[in-house]
């Protein structure tokens, strides 16, 4: 029977940087084990029934709403190596998509999102708890370029976004959150030195479960 796979937790405010590692951890382990990223950002509840004027206006930075029982469930099933089917999410609509990913069973699984470390559920699951941490000035430059380029939002709409709830449910919520975890990563995706230490460390808990 197979050991039951490493699960890291990656939390942090939006644009923090917490893709840009998961990508990274993922290129680091999948010559040799078999890996899978699920984003909080998929269990976003689905909102077709809403109209686009009533989706704009969802407070998209607070926990409720989020479909986290379903992530729970998911995050459970992966440990226990079975695969799931997970929902995709599609930011320039404000919905869930029509698009089911089928996820095979793996080895590491990196969960990561605004509230992973927020959750008591979640955080206990994880092996090794991250939080990145980003100054609100950087996050919010990264937010209103990649939101213009990917995400179909005006310059107008980032700005309000940000001011009406994204700055203080970060403050309320994803701050806070900090204190569980293992390790700070500061600045995101290219801190070198701290990629190579978690990576050093996730070795060695593969090792100690082979
Ligand atoms: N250390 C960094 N320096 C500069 N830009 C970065 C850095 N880390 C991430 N980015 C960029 O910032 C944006 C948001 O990063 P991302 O990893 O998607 O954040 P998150 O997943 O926390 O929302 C992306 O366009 C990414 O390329
Ligand atoms: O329909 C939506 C759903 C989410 N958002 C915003 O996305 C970020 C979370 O994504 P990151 O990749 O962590 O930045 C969150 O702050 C929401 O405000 C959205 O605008 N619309």
């Amino acid at each position: 029977m197979k050991n039951k796979p490493i699960l890291i937790g990656i939390a942090g405010g939006s644009a923090s940087g917490k893709s840009s590692i998961s990508k990274q951890l993922k290129e680091a382990f999948e010559y040799t084990k078999s890996v899978v990223i699920i984003r909080q950002d998929d269990y976003y509840k689905d909102q077709s029934e809403k109209t686009m004027e009533e989706r704009v206006k969802t407070n998209y930075d607070h926990p409720f709403a989020f479909d986290n029982d379903l992530l729970v469930l998911h995050i459970q099933e992966l440990l226990q190596r079975h695969a799931i089917l997970k929902p995709t999410y599609d930011f320039v609509h404000h919905t869930r998509s029509e698009l089911v990913e089928n996820v095979q069973p793996c080895d590491v699984v990196v969960l990561e999102g605004l509230f992973v470390l927020e959750d008591e559920e979640l955080r206990n699951l994880c092996d090794i708890k991250i939080f990145v941490d980003t100054d609100a000035d950087l996050r919010f430059i990264r937010r209103l370029v990649r939101d213009v380029k990917k995400r179909g939002r005006t310059l107008e709409s980032v700005v309000e976004q940000y001011t009406t709830t994204v700055r203080d449910m970060h403050n309320l919520f994803v701050e806070p959150s900090k204190r569980y975890a293992d390790l700070i990563i500061p600045e995101g995706g290219h801190n070198v030195v701290a990629i190579d230490l978690l990576i050093t460390k996730i070795s060695s808990i593969i090792d100690k479960r082979a």
